[in-house]
């Protein structure tokens, strides 16, 4: 691996280069958006390339996809797939329950739609995430332009109420333009400090006309893989309870992407 990665990369290298054990000649896998997914799209694309690894992949953004094609994953529209075996994907916050905010990255719509649809959702991850109530992390929610300044009025009414400390949102940008989704859509960023009750505030968002999805994953993720600088990882699996604490050992060879051994 290149001595140059900051320690977050590392973790964030070591998180994804866990995760691809669980990924299987033959599976359907949903590939996650952001800059720790990415790192999972070049493992998986050196082992393509080397190891003969016969997956295709379900990108969830145009950015994923892109990338996923560069290392040479066949990928497919999630309408030619239709079912996944398993998503692996990187989140903004993680608590207990591996309930999750995502979103940061602004993929959050076909990230919840392509995880939904597998048997399984990894999320890849470094320790920073980790939160014990989520919220602290600007929530996203995904609306269409089309009035969606009455839409963010209504969406901060419609908090009052509920379990949430703060009920300020932004529009966010791009520079000086609104950021646009893969879908053409707007995002709201909305500061809620602390999220009480994930579940009932997903329901209660996805009520709002001009909500099309928001980034809260509740009883989606089924295990966390947490990497850490030094090449440590962790799997915490919600559905067995069981953590499972490892260590990747770095080999130096040429190759930025070959030179990990477990
Ligand atoms: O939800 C996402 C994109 O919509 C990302 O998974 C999330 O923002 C984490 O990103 P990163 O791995 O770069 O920290």
């Amino acid at each position: 691996m290149s001595s140059d990665l900051s320690p977050i990369d590392r973790a964030k290298f070591f998180a994804a280069r866990r995760a691809t054990d669980y990924v299987e000649n033959g599976m359907r896998v949903g590939l996650g958006t952001g800059s720790t997914a990415a790192w999972l799209v070049k493992c998986l694309g050196e082992m393509v390339r080397d190891d003969g690894l016969n997956i295709v992949g379900v990108p969830t953004s145009l950015q994923t996809a892109t990338l996923a094609r560069d290392v040479g994953i066949t990928i497919l529209s999630l309408d030619e797939a239709r079912w996944l075996d398993l998503t692996i994907d990187g989140a903004d916050e993680y608590d207990g329950n591996l309930n999750l905010i995502k979103g940061g990255g602004g993929a959050l719509l076909q990230e919840k739609i392509v995880a939904t649809a597998s048997e399984r959702m990894i999320v890849i991850a470094d320790a920073s995430k980790q939160v014990d109530t989520l919220g602290a992390f600007p929530l996203p929610v995904e609306v269409i332009p089309f009035g969606w300044q009455t839409t963010k009025t209504l969406v901060e009414e419609m908090l009052i109420g509920l379990d949430v400390m703060g009920r300020q949102s932004t529009l966010r940008m791009n520079g000086s333009q609104p950021f646009v989704t893969d879908e053409g859509n707007y995002i709201l960023d909305l500061n809620l400090r602390r999220i009480g009750n994930a579940q009932q505030l997903s329901l209660v968002l996805n009520q709002a006309p001009g909500v099309v999805e928001n980034g809260l994953f509740v009883d989606i993720c089924d295990a966390v893989v947490i990497g850490y600088s030094n090449g440590k990882v962790e799997v915490r699996d919600i559905n067995d309870g069981t953590t499972e604490t490892g260590h990747i050992e770095i080999v130096e060879k040429d190759n930025l992407f070959s030179d990990i051994s477990e």
